[in-house]
């Protein structure tokens, strides 16, 4: 607080009397305040909006002694400014003009009439159409347990979980909230991880602390029975989660606030349980690149090769099947049966996917204009737009009525409200003005009294031209005219030759140079007249508006639906399209353990290949089950590894959200995990070594991964010593194999592990292929059994354009390497922990057996072969 805005509140003019009243209501908030054409921000807020938006700081009159600080946006263009302070992580109050101007004694009367947070947008203008701003309320429970409730304000759907202390990042980060909201009660170490948190967030997420006692058990769960209209939670399952009842308590109590009004259009709930979903840690997000690319872009990611969806309310969902794919394959099997139908492949049965795409194209966001109306916050081009969509959707209704499965529960849900088109229809012109206070919104014939004021002002014309003619006759003044200006409303103009023939009961208005301005009681009472007419007109429309969304709110449950039912209509066609573009397949889903992909493709890796160089991507296949769980994956850089374990993840998760897939076949066993171990950047904000963070991950996929999971680790180990990292992919390999049996895709340039599978019933050597040609090499980038034969690791860093003395001397040091390697006894890698017997003094059989060795003579195959006979001597 400056020195001004902390003097006693009686030393500043009335207008800063009110706005220091309502900033000590909003103190953390930026302020918007109306006045005029203007939102003003005042002295703190002021500097910091200035610094932010980069607009003019000023000082203008006095208030308390001190020049008054302020800086100020146009009203008109107010949406660019917030989205650009929402987008820093600010939030601001709206504080509107709501008293009338005319009859206002002092200030005119001020009120915040909403708060705008980043989790709680509900403007088209501020919103991406592809994702929707998430609020979720945290409280710490008991034992350790904490409990999150979160929404979409644009969306009618509460959501309820609850999660163990380890795993509270990556439940928030699979929910991807922008704004988090906890108690300020809350421990320091909480607040700590949570800044810690969000920090580190793939997206930026603000942290709002609220009072203690709106995190209550009690009032939340009252809360929610109020919002779902029922008698108890059990229909949800959500009877027993109290901490999260908590959260929701406050969750609802802010979205509330900032909306200024209840959130009657939120009716439905949803439990997510952790072991519903298929776990896809954030290292898994990350990896794969589902949504954003590991430099953080948008494109090219799984996703936005996916969505070619032709509405916002699409493309929200997809996002959320692929974010979010269940254990129970149901709902999958349904989307994959019916992204049959829309194929054609049953053409009797099939809808045309053209039209339907076509028809979809023009639809308005049902889903946000819907929730906009509950809100009362909707501008009547959305309403338009909205009326055009319900008349839509009984179109894509009659194309889509043929289909059958989901395709025919979707196409049921597809019929408008009865009467709401209808109604918009009679109420609004075709084209309203953008904004309600300019009028021209009602249709002419939908209110006598609207139509009665506006013919006053329509007939204003012919009254003035007739007055004019009038005047002219009585007066003689051939060149009289009669006008109306803003300023002075209307008048008469006589120029300065003709003011003798003035009568008497003309009342001068104004002087100009060559003429005077004149009223006359009759044109003045005109006047009175129509500007009351315009006046009224205004305000009667704005009545009617209000009539008119009072008379929407019954609808809006059926909006919703339907709105869910074009985006799932959407998001199916954008899916079918992607399989018959891409030319993917179906997937099946079998119950015993499985991951089965003939001729699997990296849909990304591939679209690129195809739209860069134009060259073909190499399939291959994968075949993991009860007996072969693990594949050894070796071969030069570049020869593909990676590609190759990312494709077989990202197929298993787009089989599991019900897509086609990227292959000509495959079968898939349950499935409850994918975790990932792929390369590392260093994690400086947390001051954690690219070691350490491989070490964490592993550590975290060890405790977590069981035989329905897919791990894959690439490069495990290379992150320290070569003997250190060594024996430590080999300790987490075995333990993978052994304990946790998981499906692995263990990609390696330690070579020694190639002698694993020897010892390990289900794990398996394969090779990306690569030929030599001179010092070249050819990168084939098929998979083949057994290991590779050698890394070339010397031929790619000559692709990579390494000097040439360089490569001569690293070809020296391998060489001298290699023989030398020879002589070294191989430590056991895969020994299991326990303390070996001691061996008896006589010479053992592997003893005997190396005494024969001359290791100068051997090459590397031959004392890897050799290497192998002892083993299986031991
Ligand atoms: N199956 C394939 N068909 C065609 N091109 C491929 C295929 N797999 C990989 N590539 C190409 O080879 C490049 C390198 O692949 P990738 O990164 O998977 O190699 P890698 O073996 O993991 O290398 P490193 O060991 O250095 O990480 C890819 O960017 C892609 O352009």
């Amino acid at each position: 607080m400056t020195g001004s805005e902390a003097a006693a509140p009686q030393a500043h003019t009335p207008v800063m009397q009110q706005y220091l009243a309502v900033k000590a209501e909003y103190p953390d908030t930026l302020v918007f305040y109306r006045m005029g054409d203007f939102y003003e921000l005042f002295w703190a807020d002021a500097e910091k909006a200035a610094r932010l938006l980069d607009i003019t700081l000023t000082r203008r009159g006095q208030s308390a002694g001190q020049p008054v600080v302020m800086a100020g946006v146009p009203a008109h263009s107010v949406e660019t400014y917030l989205a650009r302070l929402v987008e820093l992580g600010e939030s601001v109050a709206i504080c509107e003009q709501v008293g009338d101007v005319a009859t206002a004694k002092g200030p005119v009367e001020r009120k915040v009439v909403r708060v705008v947070t980043p989790g709680t947008l509900t403007d088209a203008a501020l919103l991406s159409d592809k994702r929707d701003p998430v609020l979720l309320a945290l409280h710490a429970g008991e034992r350790g347990r904490y409990g999150l409730a979160w929404l979409s304000v644009t969306q009618g759907e509460l959501q309820l979980a609850e999660c163990e202390a380890a795993a509270l990042e990556s439940t928030l980060a699979r929910v991807g909230p922008s704004e988090l909201l906890y108690s300020a009660g809350a421990p320091t170490t909480l607040e700590q991880r949570l800044a810690a948190w969000a920090a580190s967030a793939e997206r930026r997420a603000s942290l709002t602390a609220r009072p203690a006692w709106q995190f209550d058990a009690g009032l939340g769960q009252r809360k929610l029975l109020e919002q779902l209209q029922a008698a108890s939670l059990d229909a949800w399952g959500a009877s027993e989660l109290s901490a999260a009842h908590a959260a929701a308590s406050a969750l609802l109590a802010w979205a509330e606030h900032t909306q200024g009004r209840s959130l009657s259009h939120v009716r439905e709930l949803r439990v997510q349980r952790a072991d519903a979903l298929i776990d896809l840690p954030p290292a898994t997000r990350r990896n794969l690149e589902l949504v954003r690319t590991l430099r953080g872009e948008e494109a090219p990611t799984l996703f936005s090769l996916l969505d070619t969806c032709q509405t916002g309310m699409g493309s929200r969902l997809l996002r959320r099947w692929l974010l979010e794919p269940a254990r129970d394959r149901s709902a999958a099997q349904a989307r994959i049966d019916a992204i049959g139908v829309l194929r054609g492949e049953d053409p009797s049965d099939a809808p045309s996917l053209g039209a339907l795409r076509a028809a979809l194209k023009g639809q308005a966001d049902v889903e946000r204009i819907a929730a906009r109306v509950a809100l009362r916050q909707v501008r009547p081009r959305e309403l338009v737009a909205l009326r055009q969509s319900l008349q839509n959707s009984e179109h894509i209704q009659s194309i889509s009525r043929r289909g059958s499965g989901l395709l025919a529960e979707i196409s049921a849900q597809l019929s408008p409200p009865e009467g709401c088109a209808a109604l918009l229809g009679r109420a609004l012109l075709d084209e309203p003005a953008a904004l309600l206070r300019d009028g021209g919104v009602i249709r002419d014939g939908f209110d006598a009294e609207l139509d009665e004021l506006r013919a006053i002002q329509n007939n204003c014309d012919d009254f003035l031209l007739a007055l004019e003619a009038r005047e002219r006759e009585r007066t003689g003044i051939a060149n009289l005219r009669v006008q109306f200006n803003k300023v002075h409303g209307f008048y008469i103009e006589v120029t300065q030759g003709q003011l003798d023939k003035v009568p008497a009961d003309y009342r001068r208005r104004q002087t100009l140079k060559n003429a005077e301005r004149f009223i006359t009681p009759e044109l003045k009472a005109f006047e009175d007249k129509a500007l009351s007419a315009q006046e009224r007109g205004l305000a009667r429309e704005k009545w009617l508006y209000e009539q008119l969304l009072d008379a929407l709110q019954p609808f809006v449950p059926a909006l919703t639906r339907l709105a869910r039912a074009l985006a799932t209509l959407d998001a199916l066609c954008a899916l079918a399209e992607r399989s018959l573009t891409l030319n993917w397949c179906a997937p099946q889903f079998v119950r015993e353990p499985c991951i089965e992909i003939r001729a699997g493709r990296h849909p990304v890796v591939e679209a690129r290949l195809a739209e860069t160089r134009g060259a073909a991507f190499i399939a291959n296949d994968t075949v993991l089950g009860a007996k072969t769980r693990m594949q050894i994956i070796t071969g030069p850089n570049m020869g593909g590894k990676s590609t190759y374990m990312r494709q077989v993840a990202l197929i298993v998760l787009l089989a599991s959200i019900g897509s086609y897939v990227p292959a000509t076949a495959c079968r898939l066993g349950p499935i409850d995990a994918i975790h990932t171990r792929i390369g590392a950047a260093d994690d400086l904000a947390n001051a954690q070594s690219t070691f350490m963070v491989e070490m964490t991950e592993a550590a975290q996929i060890l405790r977590a991964a069981t035989p329905q999971s897919l791990v894959l680790m690439d490069e495990i180990g290379r992150g320290t010593s070569t003997y250190d990292g060594l024996a430590l992919a080999a300790a987490i390999a075995k333990h993978l194999h052994d304990r946790a049996q998981c499906y692995t895709l263990f990609a390696t340039h330690y070579f020694e592990l190639t002698a694993f599978p020897a010892e390990h019933h289900a794990a398996v050597n394969m090779h990306v292929s690569a030929a030599e040609s001179g010092h070249d090499i050819v990168f084939l980038h098929a998979l083949e059994p057994g290991p590779a034969s050698k890394s070339y690791g010397i031929q790619v860093a000559r692709l990579a354009g390494l000097p040439a003395p360089v490569l001569q001397h690293a070809r020296q040091t391998l060489a001298a390497l290699e023989s030398g390697a020879a002589d070294r006894t191989q430590p056991d890698l895969f020994a299991t922990a326990e303390p070996s017997v001691p061996t008896a003094p006589i010479p053992s059989e592997v003893e005997l057996r190396l005494a024969e060795i001359d290791p100068d003579a051997l090459t590397p195959r031959e004392a890897l072969d050799l290497l192998y006979q002892l083993k299986r001597l031991v």
